[in-house]
């Protein structure tokens, strides 16, 4: 691709200076300079860990032909030709748009941001469209698709080559849908800089990911940001139920939509009744059966109700479909033992999802069930969580075994410990300590009566536990099917 196609959609304010050849013709684009290839442009990103700038003269000596940098560099190689930026992390983005024939403006896409339910949400607009006819991707934590091809996902939000070019693969295969999780981590890093959004969905806000983002102002900030570059044509759909439902729609210029079960809002949702194999919701007058546990699913699928219609689709065939549909993988999946006990397995990894699900769990729970919760909080990620998640399981819980759940580079007995300071003497008689997660599971097995549930919080569909940078392959469900013979 010629040069001054690469970098149009960069605007000429954003741009400090160009010194070399403008009639070059590009080969490749990457950030890390371990892929460069001749004639390749190469994109300097200041990292968490390290600095793009750094790797400039190992680019120029694999064949990179354009380099593109925010920072003061060597500009001396007359082979090549320098393209300083404000700002580069904004820039790859457009770049990277540019070089995939702008994907996300020939494509409905919808992105979906807040703590907990962007996958769920995602996924459910994805099997929505796919089930209505259309032709859809879908960008997710769990599994990336374009239509019905899977594609492992790495990220929650792909860096905005790979993201760019899933878009453009949803493009190519005819796809006129599009649904993307937008994490604060992608929207902080500017991952999604260029994307042309029809839609963004906020969901709520809740303590996670401090060790990133440091307190939960900077993290409210991160996820604002998103709707605060919506354009005018997007449509913003936010929970105002949630107390920031609100502060996400004050500078943005896209059309306002809120979705409650609670107050006055464009699209409304009301529970009837709740059982163990799904609810009786109500959505903007409309009764209907859905094979969903919890409100916070309700939430869910009330979001999916209102971007479908935002997206012009028919009410009733929206709600014919939104009944057919079932949970999302390792979201509150459940496998029934002989015996007469039930296991659920689900993703919630944050005090507030634990609270959710719980919550309803007991919202179901037939007489005299008990609730025997397995849950441990990932190394080296918000060590803040442990202590409250411990206190939150042992409060909703009748017995609790704290374990591992991606331990990564810490001690997992000392993440553990963490949790255990939050409890006190009382609470403590209710919690029990076994690290290994396998034996934790097979420990909560043998404690289940007929009745109860045994809550398996925390990996949901992962099919891994990450020790020390290695993923050892390790599943929930694996596991206690095994356990149960089923
Ligand atoms: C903390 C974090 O978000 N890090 C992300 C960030 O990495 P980084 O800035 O640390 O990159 P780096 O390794 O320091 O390198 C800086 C630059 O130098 C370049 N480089 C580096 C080495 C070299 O030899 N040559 C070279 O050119 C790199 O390619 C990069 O451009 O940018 C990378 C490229 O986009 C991401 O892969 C990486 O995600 C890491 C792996 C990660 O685990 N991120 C998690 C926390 C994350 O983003 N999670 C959210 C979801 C969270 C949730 O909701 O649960 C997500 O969207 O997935
Ligand atoms: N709307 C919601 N409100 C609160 N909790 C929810 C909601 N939806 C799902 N959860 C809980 O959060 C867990 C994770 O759900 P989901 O994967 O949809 O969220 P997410 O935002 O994609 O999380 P992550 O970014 O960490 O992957 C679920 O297993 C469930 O326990």
């Amino acid at each position: 691709m010629e040069l001054q196609a690469l970098i149009s959609n960069i605007k000429s304010e954003d741009i400090v200076e160009i010194l070399g050849i403008k009639d070059v013709n590009v080969t490749g684009i990457t950030s890390d300079s371990r892929k460069v290839t001749t004639g390749y442009a190469f994109i300097a990103l200041k990292g968490v860990q390290v600095d793009g700038h750094d790797f400039i003269a190992k680019a120029i000596e694999l064949g990179a032909k354009v380099i593109i940098h925010d920072e003061d560099t060597d500009t001396s190689n007359s082979s090549v030709t320098y393209i300083k930026v404000k700002d580069a992390a904004d820039a790859i983005g457009k770049i990277a748009s540019a070089w995939y024939g702008n994907p996300s403006q020939k494509l409905n896409l919808v992105g979906v941001t807040g703590t907990n339910g962007k996958t769920t949400t995602a996924t459910l607009l994805y099997n929505v469209f796919r089930k209505l006819g259309y032709g859809a991707g879908l960008l997710s934590t769990v599994c990336n698709y374009v239509n019905d091809d899977q594609f492992p996902a790495t990220h929650t939000t792909p860096d905005p080559i790979s993201l760019n070019e899933f878009l453009a693969k949803m493009v190519e295969a005819g796809c006129e849908y599009a649904f993307m999780e937008v994490s604060s981590h992608a929207i902080h890093q500017k991952r999604i800089s260029g994307l042309e959004f029809k839609g963004g969905i906020f969901s709520n806000l809740t303590q996670d990911h401090l060790d990133y983002h440091g307190t939960m102002q900077d993290y409210l900030k991160a996820k604002k940001a998103f709707f605060d570059n919506l354009p005018a044509t997007a449509f913003t759909l936010t929970n105002v139920d949630d107390k920031n439902g609100l502060v996400m729609l004050q500078n943005t210029k896209a059309k306002k939509y809120t979705y409650s079960l609670r107050t006055l809002a464009d699209f409304k949702a009301r529970v009837i009744e709740k059982h163990f194999d799904g609810t009786a919701i109500e959505i903007n007058g409309r009764e209907l059966e859905v094979q969903f546990v919890g409100v916070f699913n309700v939430y869910n699928l009330l979001a999916v109700y209102g971007a479908s219609v935002l997206l012009g689709e028919d009410l009733e065939k929206i709600l014919i479909v939104l009944s057919t549909l079932k949970s999302v993988a390792g979201r509150f999946e459940t496998i029934r033992s002989k015996d007469g006990f039930t296991a659920i397995v689900d993703y919630a990894h944050t005090p507030d999802a634990l609270v959710n699900v719980l919550g309803a769990i007991h919202d179901v729970l037939e007489g005299g069930g008990r609730v025997i919760t397995v849950v441990g909080c990932g190394g080296n990620r918000d060590k803040t969580k442990r202590p409250i998640m411990a206190r939150e399981a042992v409060t909703l819980s009748d017995q609790v075994i704290l374990t591992s759940d991606n331990p990564r580079f810490e001690e997992p007995q000392s993440i553990v410990d963490d949790m255990v300071a939050g409890l006190d003497p009382v609470q403590m008689k209710k919690a029990l300590c076994i690290v290994d997660r396998e034996q934790a599971i097979k420990t909560a097995c043998t404690f289940a009566k007929p009745g109860d549930v045994i809550l398996i919080a925390g990996k949901g569909h992962e099919d891994y536990q990450d020790v020390k940078g290695v993923k050892h392959h390790f599943d929930d469900k694996e596991i206690v099917k095994n356990i149960l013979g089923l």
